[in-house]
């Protein structure tokens, strides 16, 4: 008998899972999304970097900081609104997830087999068949010299910064086509899944007939499922378990929530990547020309011991902003490897409550202050390329605060993990009822030393063929 599964969410993680879902010919797959589909071709504005319209948005705050937390609200998710960054994770980054079925060797096929690199495909560690395709830009004269800043400090040369293992500089690996154009999921795969698609359609909460999820709670009316999959990322994902009685049993009881399974860490464990950037001017106006989104990546280990890895690189706006001054360049500095936690919560009116809680443990305050000092080197070493305002606030490091932003890299808040306190098993099932899996960023029991984009569409790849749809197929209880 054909099954009906509902995936909840259509961004790097719910394309991928919905497609091999129904691929898989057994089943009738309904693609939820929250956000509107801009159609095929896409919309100017989704061609490119920095550009989202506010609407496509959902207006996150940071609450502890106040400031704003981008997430994408449109067929794509994040990755229709993302700067098309194409990084993998470590090798190291998944073995010390520590989950059988989910090291190096197992996820290194899934991240193959979504991409077609464009100049190394034939390499043994890329894909040269899979709809992403991945190419590296060319440099500008700013990232020229700043590749050259960073090899006379003596980081390595790599030409391919998704080869397992480097670490050094080098040119950012990019979804992009034609130069610059952003190409992500809702390019390489809504052609074929609009006949799945309820766009603007918003999942309130899921169904349960005791601990069997039956359906889904939209604002369009209920629809009754045999399998949900969640793939809202990793501030709704958790926060439509919490709405859905899924969570911890004191904050749902607080919040007049029925309890269906006590789940402590559910929302809990929430990890990003601090961020900040250096607005600096292009002393030739000139020089940067037209130059590509990221040309050029330095990544290293700033603290050796405990492999904290950092990125530091120039970007430009105005290729991508007709609009913005040609001069104005920025340096962004990443910390991709942070100890701090954070939070999803449902606020008591029963709004989603985001709390990053950067740089919140000592070694990432320490970790992120040496970046500062080598981003300074970089201007001190630069001064003829790259010219700073006078009044440039990271002279004075007590002002960071008013400047540290998310990298929008958000996962870890339905931590997978095969321990008791785990929000889902190593087959991606929620633990304590039936019928539900998760198979996006929110998963992730640690953030990978990179972007998240290729790591979400791996998990949603993976995820799909995980999804038990037979009758007899019982997730796992707790
Ligand atoms: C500003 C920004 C820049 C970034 N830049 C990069 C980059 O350059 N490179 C990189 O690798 N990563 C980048 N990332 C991160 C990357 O895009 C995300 O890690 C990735 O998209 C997460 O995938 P996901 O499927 O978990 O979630 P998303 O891609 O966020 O998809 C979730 C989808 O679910 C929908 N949804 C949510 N709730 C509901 C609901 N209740 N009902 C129906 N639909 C719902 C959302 O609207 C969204 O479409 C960036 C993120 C941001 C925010």
């Amino acid at each position: 008998m054909r099954k009906t599964v509902v995936v909840i969410g259509s961004g790097a993680a719910g394309l991928f899972c919905a497609d091999g879902l129904a691929a898989r010919g057994d089943t009738d797959v309904i693609l939820l999304e929250a956000g509107p589909d801009p159609g095929t071709p896409p919309p100017a504005w989704m061609r490119t970097d920095l550009a989202t319209p506010g609407e496509f948005e959902w207006g996150y705050v940071d609450a502890d900081s106040g400031r704003p937390l981008l997430r994408g609200r449109v067929t794509g998710g994040c990755t229709s609104t993302n700067s098309a960054a194409a990084l993998r994770g470590q090798p190291w980054c998944f073995d010390d997830w520590g989950v059988e079925g989910w090291r190096w060797d197992d996820v290194a096929p899934f991240f193959r087999a979504l991409e077609t690199d464009v100049q190394y495909g034939d390499r043994p560690w890329h894909g040269d068949s899979g709809p992403i395709p991945i190419t590296r830009l060319s440099f500008g004269p700013v990232d020229t010299a700043f590749a050259q800043w960073a090899a006379d400090r003596g980081h390595a040369w790599v030409d391919d910064q998704n080869e397992p293992g480097v670490l050094g500089v080098g040119h950012w690996p990019t979804n992009t086509v034609d130069g610059n154009v952003r190409y992500g999921v809702h390019e390489a795969l809504m052609p074929r899944m609009r006949p799945h698609l309820r766009a603007d359609t918003t999942a309130e909460r899921l169904l349960f007939d005791g601990d069997r999820c039956v359906g889904v709670l939209t604002g369009a009316g209920t629809i009754r499922a045999d399998h949900v999959v969640l793939c809202a990322g990793a501030v709704e994902s958790p926060a439509l378990l919490l709405r859905s009685g899924i969570g911890p049993a004191a904050d749902l009881a607080a919040a007049g929530i029925p309890l269906v399974h006590d789940a402590p860490e559910v929302g809990a464990n929430l990890q990003d990547h601090p961020w900040t950037v250096l607005q600096v001017r292009a002393a030739d106006p000139a020089a940067p020309g037209r130059r590509p989104v990221n040309g050029v990546l330095l990544r290293y280990e700033i603290l050796a011991d405990d492999r904290v890895e950092v990125h530091l690189y120039p970007h430009q706006a105005q290729p991508y902003l007709p609009g913005e001054d040609p001069a104005e360049v920025f340096l962004g500095l990443g910390l991709m490897r942070a100890i701090s936690r954070g939070s999803v919560r449902l606020a008591a009116d029963g709004s989603t409550e985001v709390h990053l809680n950067h740089l919140g443990d000592p070694q990432d305050a320490k970790a992120f202050d040496l970046l500062l000092d080598d981003a300074q080197a970089a201007l001190d070493a630069l001064g003829d390329v790259l010219v700073e305002p006078e009044d440039a606030w990271w002279r004075d490091r007590s002002r960071l605060s008013d400047h540290l932003e998310s990298y929008g890299h958000l996962v870890g808040t339905c931590r997978m993990g095969t321990d008791a306190a785990a929000v889902v098993d190593p087959a991606l099932a929620v633990r304590g009822v039936t019928g539900v899996s998760i198979a996006d960023a929110s998963i992730m029991p640690a953030s990978p030393r990179a972007n998240t984009m290729l790591a979400s569409m791996m998990i949603g790849l993976r995820g799909a063929a995980l999804v038990p749809l037979q009758p007899e197929d019982r997730h796992a209880t707790s």
